[in-house]
């Protein structure tokens, strides 16, 4: 039982502070526990949602979905009617308690690549590369080999341990057991001439993989970035103090003859309005949907916009809140072989019960690890006429004059990698349940509402063109943000993601993965394969979040329309950072919290540097 109390904002407005973090959750605990290492310095977190520290929902890694549209633990968000969508309104839910998103996410650890990376240095970013990035990747984790019998199911999974992180804060494992699928997901994809990828952490390579969690091993409970950086010892620290439960307003910025200082922190806790002077510097890390909403509260943003809500401007910058980049996912679900399992099959209250039993002994069962498979492949079946079609009117949304700078240099390097037949357009999941895009209560959309047990092959865009955009709705905090994330609004988006999900009909038709699924079996996505025409309609019909929102204060060059400088400091302030998903010039080619974790692990060095 962790006995931690943020609830106290006793001394808090007469207290100094060296830093102020906005929000506790994936990144800015991050950057907490590692600026408090230094006595000297002293921190302040302010975390709109709760202290949750000891619910079982956090901790299980598979009760995630448990935790959904509870206020408690989620903003419960939704995105505005995608026309391209055929006017859905899409999910946006986003951890609101101590760990962020971290606490409520579906735990998949995977990498970004080398190519993607480097894009981010090419798009001015010095030091962002692969070379300057990847040392990140490896600081955030500790992590643990496969089971000798995971070994023996699968035979080598290609893992290293000399490639992994041994001394970081988050544990990252691999389940205990896996259902037969998985072995079948390796040698489908081989006999489709996609053998295992080498070790995802190496950034470089397509095929299939077992991707490991962020879940500790001995204690089988979720590891997310409170539980990892918030230890026992960083808790104690007398410079950290942590307050849960305060929303943040705005920031008050005065201008200065090097720029546009922020003075003071404004942040409500119930009914009452607290203001805390900043020291050296606020770090924004409310995640990409709400730290533009502080920016532009605070009167740094588009100054037609901020107008329009009765704020004055004080940094006009239209870029602030754009740029939103997410990759959204695509399930194909299939029902599986009689006799064979599924995750749905605890929709019967009897293995329900039992896996709780088993997990409350000694964290064993199924709820004690996560499962899931994944391949990185390129669009196998995309004619070369086609493949320049679309790079063709890439570069005509380059040169049209009316496409955003910021999105014209993005473009590029995104062209670029489309160039290359070989190189990852897609992420593949195997998924051990059914999953209900029609269903738009998210319970019912992620829990077992059809009958019968399934499995979900996912298909996933790595490097999305469509953008969408975030932006306040209104001058008060409390109100949600307007997201408006425009997945699948690009053509080539459609028609790439079309194209891989015909490829996810024809691994579960391809053996051994054809005969772990039910001959002539309910398939929730449609009952037949479909032609490439149908497959577009399919893609706006089924197409979910994959709340992997990022790039919303872009780290690029101001003249490009960045919104932080490579020191993630925001363009005309001298004390204000971004530390979030945010500041994603690029999304990365898969999930995206080991990035998020790595960005936040080089924060704290480039501030520390700065110090
Ligand atoms: C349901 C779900 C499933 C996901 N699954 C995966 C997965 O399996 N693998 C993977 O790699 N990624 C996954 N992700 C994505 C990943 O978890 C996020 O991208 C990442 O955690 C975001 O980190 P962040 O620091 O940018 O923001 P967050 O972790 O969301 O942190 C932002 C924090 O700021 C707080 N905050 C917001 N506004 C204010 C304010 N005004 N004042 C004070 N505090 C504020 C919030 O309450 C929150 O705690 C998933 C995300 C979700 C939501």
């Amino acid at each position: 039982m962790i006995v931690f109390d943020t609830d106290s904002t006793d001394g808090l407005e007469t207290s100094h502070f060296d830093f102020i973090i906005i929000g506790g959750g994936t990144s800015g605990l991050v950057v907490a526990s590692r600026l408090s290492e230094d006595p000297s310095i002293n921190v302040l977190v302010l975390e709109a949602g709760t202290n949750r520290l000891n619910d079982p929902r956090i901790s299980v890694p598979a009760l995630a979905i448990s935790a959904f549209e509870d206020p408690d633990f989620d903003w419960n968000f939704k995105t505005t009617p995608q026309e391209q969508l055929n006017g859905r309104e899409m999910l946006a839910n986003k951890g609101r308690t101590l760990g962020g998103s971290s606490a409520i996410n579906m735990g998949m650890v995977i990498y970004p690549s080398c190519s993607g990376m480097n894009a981010w240095e090419e798009l001015g970013n010095p030091g962002w590369g692969w070379d300057g990035f990847s040392p990140y990747i490896r600081k955030f984790q500790k992590a643990t080999p496969p089971s000798k019998e995971s070994e023996e199911h699968f035979g080598d999974v290609g893992y290293k341990q000399e490639d992994q992180g041994s001394d970081g804060p988050v544990q990252v494992s691999f389940a205990d057991h896996y259902m037969p699928y998985y072995g079948a997901w390796m040698k489908t994809f081989e006999m489709l001439g996609y053998p295992q990828a080498d070790n995802p952490i190496n950034g470089t390579g397509t095929g299939p993989f077992i991707n490991p969690s962020a879940v500790d091993p001995v204690t089988h409970t979720r590891s997310h970035s409170a539980a990892a950086y918030l230890t026992a010892e960083t808790r104690a620290r007398p410079n950290l103090r942590v307050v849960t439960g305060a929303l943040v307003k705005a920031l008050l910025l005065e201008k200065g003859t090097d720029g546009v200082e922020a003075s003071t922190v404004v942040f409500s806790k119930g009914q009452e309005v607290y203001s805390v002077s900043v020291g050296r510097e606020v770090i924004l890390a409310a995640g990409a949907t709400q730290t533009p909403q502080i920016l532009e509260l605070s009167g740094i943003g588009d100054g037609e916009l901020l107008q329009r809500h009765g704020i004055e401007t004080v940094i006009n910058n239209p870029y602030v809140g754009r740029n939103m980049q997410e990759h959204g996912i695509i399930p194909y679900s299939f029902e599986v072989a009689d006799g064979l399992p599924s995750a749905d099959m605890a929709r019967d209250p009897d293995v329900a019960a039992a896996a709780m039993t088993s997990y409350e002994k000694d964290g064993s069962g199924p709820l004690g690890y996560i499962q899931f498979a994944a391949a990185f492949m390129p669009c196998v079946d995309l004619p070369q006429e086609q493949r320049n079609e679309m790079v063709e009117s890439i570069k005509a949304l380059i040169k049209n004059p009316e496409t955003p700078r910021a999105l014209q240099k993005q473009l590029e390097a995104q062209a670029k990698l489309l160039e290359i037949p070989e190189e990852t357009t897609a992420q593949f999941i195997l998924a051990p349940f059914q999953l209900n895009p029609r269903e738009e209560i998210p319970k019912r959309a992620f829990g077992p509402s059809h009958p019968g047990n399934f499995i979900s092959i996912c298909t996933v865009l790595s490097y999305p063109l469509s953008r969408g955009s975030v932006h306040i709705g209104s001058n008060k905090a409390e109100h949600a943000p307007v997201i408006d994330v425009g997945t699948l609004s690009n053509p080539v988006d459609l028609e790439l993601h079309a194209r891989h999900c015909m490829w996810a009909d024809r691994v579960a038709a391809t053996e051994p993965f054809a005969s772990l699924l039910k001959k002539g079996g309910y398939r929730l996505h449609s009952q037949e394969p479909v032609d490439l025409e149908r497959a577009k309609e399919l893609c706006k019909e089924l197409v979910m979040s994959n709340y992997h929102f990022c790039g919303t204060c872009a780290m690029m060059p101001e003249e490009d329309g960045g919104v932080v400088d490579s020191r993630l400091k925001v363009y005309g302030t001298t004390n204000i950072r971004v530390v979030d998903a945010s500041v994603f010039p690029l999304i990365p080619r898969g999930n995206i919290q080991a990035t998020v974790f790595a960005v936040a692990e080089k924060a704290a060095d480039i501030i520390k540097g700065d110090i």
